[in-house]
Order: structure tokens, then sequence, then C-alpha cells
């Protein structure tokens, strides 16, 4: 199994009162190239979890496996679970700080002490991925826009070359159309390269789109967890918890309130439009 999580808790002050634990009791797989998409409440506990998965927190208690290796042990290296867990902070532009484009994606493939030759060949393999011309690698990453820099950022991740990459709320502060732009690139760079690809997320929306499992977190605990249809047939209890479901699962629940037949695990506006014109085709027949 890629990715094993087992009974994972992790406390941040010692001695608070259980309900309050930031992780309790996790346990989850993800398999070979999944999307998978975690989504929750602020204050759910999802960045806490997925900094575990690339050993920047250790666990209270619980052990997480990566290709089959316990990363907690003590004996295994920090830096090589770096090497194949790249994660994408919140707002990573904040962490540029060279004076050029390429300096800041050669920074992690550098610390890998890699030669000049792959060093720059990694970071315009990098630029070209995310989608930042290769002309803009001498400017400073400062006179781009916002969207652009955050594509640098993920670049440098990407110039690791990381086995599983995790991205937390990478579209934050982005307009609608940056967002749709770094949601499709992010599952572009999924399909192409079949890395095991993590996205924190507090948008259904978002999600719904590409994950193939979604990991539903609330206080601390996972809630729900399996594919987008299985999560979204349970809108009461995401409801319940103050989620709700894609717009489109609420509009599929209205038109089967009208006698319309559009199963309740519909996902996309393209598969509505079939049932709903099934349902004309039917009206006309009669
Ligand atoms: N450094 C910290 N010290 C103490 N408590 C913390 C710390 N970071 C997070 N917490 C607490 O741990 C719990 C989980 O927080 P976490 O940041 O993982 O949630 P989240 O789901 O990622 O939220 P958000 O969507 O706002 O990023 C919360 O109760 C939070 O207050």
């Amino acid at each position: 199994m890629p990715i094993r999580v087992e009974n994972l808790r992790f406390v941040y002050n010692e001695g608070t009162p259980y309900e309050t634990v930031a992780l309790k009791d996790i346990n989850f797989e993800i398999q070979d190239k999944e999307f998978v998409g975690i989504i929750g409440h602020t204050g759910s506990g999802k960045s806490t979890l997925i900094q575990h998965l690339n050993g920047l927190l250790k666990p209270t208690s619980g052990k997480i496996y990566i290709n089959g290796i316990d990363i907690t042990d003590k004996s295994v290296s920090l830096k090589d679970v770096r090497k194949e867990v790249g994660l994408v902070f919140q707002y990573p532009e904040y962490q540029l700080f060279e004076e050029t484009i390429f300096k800041d994606i050669a920074f992690g493939p550098i610390n890998l002490g890699l030669s000049e030759e792959e060093i720059e060949e990694r970071v315009y393999e990098a630029m070209d991925i995310v989608g930042v011309s290769r002309e803009l690698a001498d400017k400073s990453p400062f006179e781009v826009s916002g969207g652009q820099r955050r594509r640098i950022a993920i670049a440098g991740i990407l110039a690791m070359k990381p086995k599983i990459l995790i991205l937390d709320e990478p579209t934050a502060g982005l307009d609608p159309k940056g967002k749709e732009e770094i949601l499709n690139k992010i599952k572009e760079i999924h399909d192409k390269y079949n890395m095991i690809t993590i996205l924190v997320s507090h948008s259904m929306e978002d999600i719904a789109k590409f994950a193939d499992k979604i990991i539903v977190m609330n206080k601390g605990r996972i809630e729900l967890i399996g594919t987008p249809r299985e999560v979204f047939k349970q809108a009461e209890k995401l409801e319940k918890i103050g989620l709700g479901v894609p717009q489109i699962t609420y509009l599929a629940r209205e038109l089967r309130k009208k006698g319309i037949d559009v199963p309740e695990d519909v996902l996309t506006v393209e598969e509505a439009k079939e049932y709903i014109a099934r349902y004309l085709r039917g009206i006309k027949n009669v």
C-alpha cells in the first residue's frame, strides 16, 4: 500500500481534553495513482494530517507507512521522506525568497545535491509543467502575478520529483479563473506523471471534479471516506456537519422531487443533462 495511516493521534498541547485533540486515532489507505481530496471545516485537522505525511509532524501515537516504510520510525531519514513526498503549503508564494524565479525553483534540487546540469534540466522542466514561460527564469518572482507566483512555488516542489504530491488549499485567495487554471493544471500533472495527489480544500465543487477518493474530516476524525459518489450520497450526514454537497447534487434532488429520474449521485452537469434528455424523450414518446 503506498500510504497507510494507522491509529494516528496527534495532540498539540499535552493534557488537552480528548474532544480538542487535533487528530483522533485516524485510519485510512491511499492507493497508487489515486487523486484524493481532503475536505473539512477550519480546525478539522486537515493541515495537521498532511504535515504528518511528509514527516513534518510526528504522531503522538500511531503509524504512517509510505511505500511500506514506517516514517514514524526514528531510523528513517526525513530528508528521504521529503524527497518522496512533496508538500505545497497554503499560500506557498509567501515562501519565495530568491532573486530570480530560476533560483527559487532550484532551491530544492540544490538541497538534494544534484549536478548543475541536472538542476537546470529539472528547473526548466518544472516551469514547463506548471506553465511558466522559460523566458521568465531570470526575473524576480515578485515581478509576476499572484497566480504565476503560486505556479512557481508548485514548480519548486515538482522539481524535487516527488512520488506523492500534497497541496494544502492550492486555490485559496485566487479569482475564479485563477482557481480553475490551477486545479486543471494539478489534474493534468497528476494524469501525466501518475503521482499520488492529495488536495486539501474547503470546496466540495473543487474536489468533486477530480478526486477518486474523498476524505471528509470533522473535529479531528474521519467522518466519511469513499468515492465522490459514495460520499455525496450521504448528503444528510454532510449537511449535519455543515458541509453540504456540490450544487449539482442539490439540483438532482429537486429534479427528483419533480418526478425526473436523476440519481442522487450524479457528479457533473453533463450527466444530469443526459438524464433530463432521457426524461424528455420519454414524455415525447407517450
Ligand atoms: N500550532 C498549533 N498549536 C496548537 N494547536 C494547533 C496548532 N495548529 C493547529 N492547532 C489546532 O489543531 C486543530 C486542527 O487544526 P488544523 O490547522 O489541522 O485544521 P485545518 O482543518 O487544516 O484548518 P484550516 O482549514 O483552517 O487550515 C485545531 O483545533 C487547531 O486550533
